[in-house]
């Protein structure tokens, strides 16, 4: 919001110095914080040592810019002859802060990978993620709550919940953001804008709660559903955002090693039927699915069976570390009866079903740790330049420039990883990249969490008690810091995935000797 067009000099600025009219200056803005006192979180003391003076530097040390935004009825004019300098980068904008945006989207940096409708999306992406998905991650985050019905259809409208799975026939005849990709045209980078963009608010829980379920489990039910009405209605009803789907794999006595699920689907006497018995552990958005993708040993190995929510399965919340909104499952199958027709793929090749999104999912998860790492490597920059301490900046401090100069190549490091990955995406034929990507992206993902630790340790250090703190300045980094760790387990953990690269690397070995 513009101030008002009012202007005020210095030295009358500085005789408003009683609780009956108290200003201050915050970056050439004049605040009048009289109505303010009794009702600012940090106290009234604090505001009358700054009464009448010019507190930008002290405002700064103290509080995040978008405070200003928030309280924007208190200002009542500028400083004559002054402009503000802080930049408030309106919805889709680029950060100016130097690491905040991949190399891509840096001037003058070049980048072979990147077309105009890449730049089109990430903006497109970017303003609704601020606008819309923004304010009500950090609210679902803090209560728990799921996502809305409404920021779901305002998604599909867009076309979201269509990109989540990817380049293919599903976005086929679409125009995505009202234009700014045909879904023809939307390929595997677009994808890791859109996925690098949504995630910006930082906020974990909710970033899992919105619909991650889906991307995972509706992605197999894509591939191995047979054609027909059936798997038409279902997809229909997912990606319209009117029925939810989760992917059950991991149970208490099977997480990374999947192989050893103990859930059982019997079939019935006329052989119509399989009856269900077991129980799933960490299910994603499963407390609100409609559907489960669920994984079961069947006579002569696994299967993997679409099941709606019916009589015989019921779903508990488990508490984690991250926020409730993301409809985290204990889930237990009691005889519950699933048609035989019911089954994705071959009985007895769920395997294969699984495994065949394991890289697609990874490769997805990198995208969204290396946008969350840059993101914490842009607040501790921000916060190194601004905040004061022993009389100097603390980016003045060498260790602290040290700190930064790690967790900036991390970042940078890993990007140029995933994206020479995606390229290949984009041009191996499918049955290559199954031969020869599970190995590198397994050891992409290890290295973006490997990444995430060391930033989530080290963005720690640079803001002290702050990020120890679940509001104000640090919230964004205690944040981080408390929940970088689901990356490193979900989707296959990090020993697993680093594993699965180097046994990949050893199957066709070459006679190479020392
Ligand atoms: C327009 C002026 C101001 C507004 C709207 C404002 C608002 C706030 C808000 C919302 C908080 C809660 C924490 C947060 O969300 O960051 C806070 C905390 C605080 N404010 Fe202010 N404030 C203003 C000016 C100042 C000034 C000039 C000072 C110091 C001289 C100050 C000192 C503090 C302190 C010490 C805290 C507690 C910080 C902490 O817990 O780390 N505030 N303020």
């Amino acid at each position: 919001m513009a101030p008002p067009a009012k202007s005020f000099s210095r030295d009358e600025i500085r005789s408003h110095t009683t609780d009956e009219s108290l200003w201050c200056i915050i970056d050439s803005t004049v605040y009048d914080l009289t109505d303010f006192l009794d009702a600012h979180p940090g106290g009234e003391s604090v505001l009358r040592q700054v009464a009448g003076q010019d507190a930008t530097t002290v405002f700064y040390n103290l509080h995040r810019h978008e405070v200003l935004s928030k309280y924007a009825d208190l200002v009542i004019g500028t400083v004559s002859g002054e402009k503000p300098q802080v930049i408030t980068p309106a919805p889709g904008d680029l950060s100016p802060v130097p690491y905040a945006e991949p190399l891509w989207l840096t001037t003058p940096f070049r980048s072979p990978y990147y077309r105009e409708s890449h730049h089109r999306l990430r903006r497109a992406a970017r303003e609704f993620t601020q606008v819309y998905i923004a304010p009500e991650a950090l609210e679902c985050e803090t209560t728990g709550r799921s996502i809305s019905q409404e920021l779901i259809d305002r998604m599909e409208r867009v076309g979201i919940l269509r990109m989540r799975l990817g380049p293919g026939r599903h976005l086929h005849g679409r125009e995505l953001f009202g234009g700014v990709v045909s879904g023809e045209d939307f390929d595997y980078f677009h994808f890791v804008i859109l996925a690098q963009e949504i995630c910006r608010p930082l906020a974990r829980g909710f970033q899992d709660g919105n619909m991650a379920g889906m991307t995972i489990g509706l992605s197999a039910f894509l591939n191995f559903a047979p054609e027909g009405e059936w798997k038409d209605r279902v997809c229909e009803e997912v990606f319209s955002g009117k029925k939810k789907i989760c992917l059950a794999i991991s149970e208490a006595f099977a997480g990374s090693d999947v192989a050893n699920i103990r859930t059982t689907a019997e079939r019935t006497p006329d052989g119509k039927h399989f009856i269900v018995n077991g129980t799933k552990k960490w299910i994603t958005n499963g407390i609100d699915s409609d559907y489960f993708v669920t994984m079961v040993r069947t006579g002569k190995g696994f299967s993997v069976l679409l099941i709606p929510r019916c009589e015989g399965l019921e779903t508990k919340p488990i508490k984690t570390s991250y926020s409730a909104t993301a409809g985290t499952a204990f889930i237990t199958y009691d005889n519950v009866k699933v048609p035989v027709e019911n089954i994705l793929g071959q009985e007895n090749q769920g395997m294969r079903v699984i495994l065949s999104n394991f890289n697609h999912e990874r490769w997805g998860m990198s995208c969204t740790v290396v946008s969350q790492c840059r993101a914490v490597v842009e607040e501790c920059l921000k916060w190194a330049n601004q905040r004061i301490v022993f009389g100097k900046r603390l980016v003045d401090q060498p260790v602290i420039r040290q700190k930064l100069a790690k967790m900036i190549a991390l970042v940078e490091a890993n990007q140029s990883w995933l994206e020479s990955i995606t390229y290949q995406m984009c041009h191996m034929p499918y049955s290559e990249q199954v031969k020869h990507l599970a190995g590198p992206i397994g050891l992409l993902k290890m290295s973006c969490t490997r990444a995430a630790h060391e930033i989530a340790d080290e963005s720690i250090q640079i803001w002290g008690g702050r990020g120890l703190t679940q509001t104000g300045m640090g919230r964004t980094i205690e944040l981080f810091h408390r929940t970088y760790k689901f990356d490193a387990i979900l989707g296959g953990s990090e020993e697993v995935v680093a594993d699965l690269g180097v046994r990949q690397a050893l199957k066709n070995f070459p006679k190479a000797m020392l």
